[in-house]
């Protein structure tokens, strides 16, 4: 967890809106969720919405989220869902700016580089032009893959990682670091109150059943009962983190053993070619987070992969024997 707190600012924030404090103003804090309608923004959005002060204002352009994520919300008088497209400038009055619009997984990433350059690059610009204009203080999901394929492990927030700049994944890695960038500069140049998560790969019920991401794949072949392809050669690691949660470090034919074990004993174990640039092994060093934040990870592997079995049960019509 990088903050602002890590370099000092030499500006003062911006005033906050004035309609923060406005008579007719309704809520306290009005949050602004770029792709609230993907996996860990729909997550997102359940917990702000927990807070009867809060209203939440969800923009996407459904490329890989859907309403149905948000259906729960559709309606309420605290919600509001607007198609939009982050690469296009918005005009929203709002306190505070959760970013997170951005394909996530490889193959949806992969599909087209550039328009995934633009997503981080100029959604990234628009939402903190966005921030600068009135006040409100905005956060990134940022990712592990800044850090490339690392050379130190675990990775703190210190390490400045091995990224291949021309390679077919650093339109999603590169673009998270020019993201990155701006947020710091932003915040030198004019103040904007930052926060930036790099996040490590998560998994939970919602994610698209054929999002491409090894958990999700794992799972949807187990209750398909297709071998479960892990990507030769099955030794390079993840630490996996329940969409509230981190838990331990994993090899892909370890993740794949228990998916078997814990899912369906019958299916089959294949390896299959990898694609260009996997990182090798992936692990978070959570000193800061823990001393900082006090935050620290609670569900476990084996407790997280049977919840979102139940999940991708009742979507893929694959009851429990
Ligand atoms: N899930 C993970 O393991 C993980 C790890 C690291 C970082 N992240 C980051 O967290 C964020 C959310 O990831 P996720 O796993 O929920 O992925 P997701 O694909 O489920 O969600 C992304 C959302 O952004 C929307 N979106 C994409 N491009 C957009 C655009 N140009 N304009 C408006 N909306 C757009 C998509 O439609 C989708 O709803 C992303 O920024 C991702 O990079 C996720
Ligand atoms: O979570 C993160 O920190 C970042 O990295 C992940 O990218 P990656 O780690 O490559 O995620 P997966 O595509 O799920 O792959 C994980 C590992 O599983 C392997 N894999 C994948 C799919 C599969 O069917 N089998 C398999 O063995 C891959 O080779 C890789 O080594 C996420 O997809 C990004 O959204 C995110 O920003």
């Amino acid at each position: 967890m990088a903050s602002n707190e890590d370099k000092q600012s030499t500006k003062s924030p911006p005033a906050p809106s004035p309609l923060r404090t406005a008579k007719f103003c309704q809520s306290n804090m009005r949050i602004l969720v770029t792709g609230g309608a993907g996996f860990i923004g729909s997550h997102l959005v359940d917990r702000l919405m927990q807070n009867e002060k809060n209203e939440v204002i969800v923009v996407d352009n459904y490329f890989t989220g859907s309403k149905d994520n948000l259906r729960r919300w559709i309606g309420h008088p605290r919600f509001e869902l607007i198609r939009h497209d982050v690469t296009q400038p918005l005009l929203v009055e709002v306190d505070q700016i959760y970013h997170l619009a951005c394909p996530a997984s490889p193959i949806f990433y992969k599909h087209n580089a550039v328009k995934t350059i633009k997503t981080n690059v100029m959604g990234t610009l628009n939402m903190l032009g966005l921030a600068k204009r009135v006040g409100a203080r905005i956060l990134l999901t940022s990712t592990s893959e800044v850090y490339g394929d690392p050379l130190i492990h675990p990775q703190p927030e210190t390490y400045w990682g091995n990224v291949n700049p021309i390679g077919v994944r650093s339109c999603y890695d590169e673009g998270k670091r020019v993201a990155e960038t701006l947020m710091f500069d932003y915040h030198r140049q004019h103040g904007i109150e930052i926060r930036v998560a790099r996040i490590f790969n998560t998994y939970g019920p919602r994610m698209n059943i054929d999002d491409g991401r090894v958990v999700s794949n794992f799972i949807a072949q187990a209750l398909r009962n297709e071998p479960l392809t892990v990507q030769a050669p099955g030794t390079q690691t993840r630490s996996f983190c329940y969409v509230a949660d981190m838990v331990w470090e994993f090899t892909m034919v370890e993740l794949a053993e228990t998916v078997k074990e814990l899912i369906n004993p019958d299916v089959k174990i294949v390896t299959v070619e990898n694609t260009p640039d996997d990182p090798r092994q992936r692990k978070p060093d959570i000193t800061k987070a823990k001393e900082l934040l006090g935050w620290e990870p609670k569900i476990k592997l084996r407790e997280g992969l049977p919840l979102m079995e139940e999940d991708f049960r009742q979507r893929l019509g694959v009851p429990k024997n």
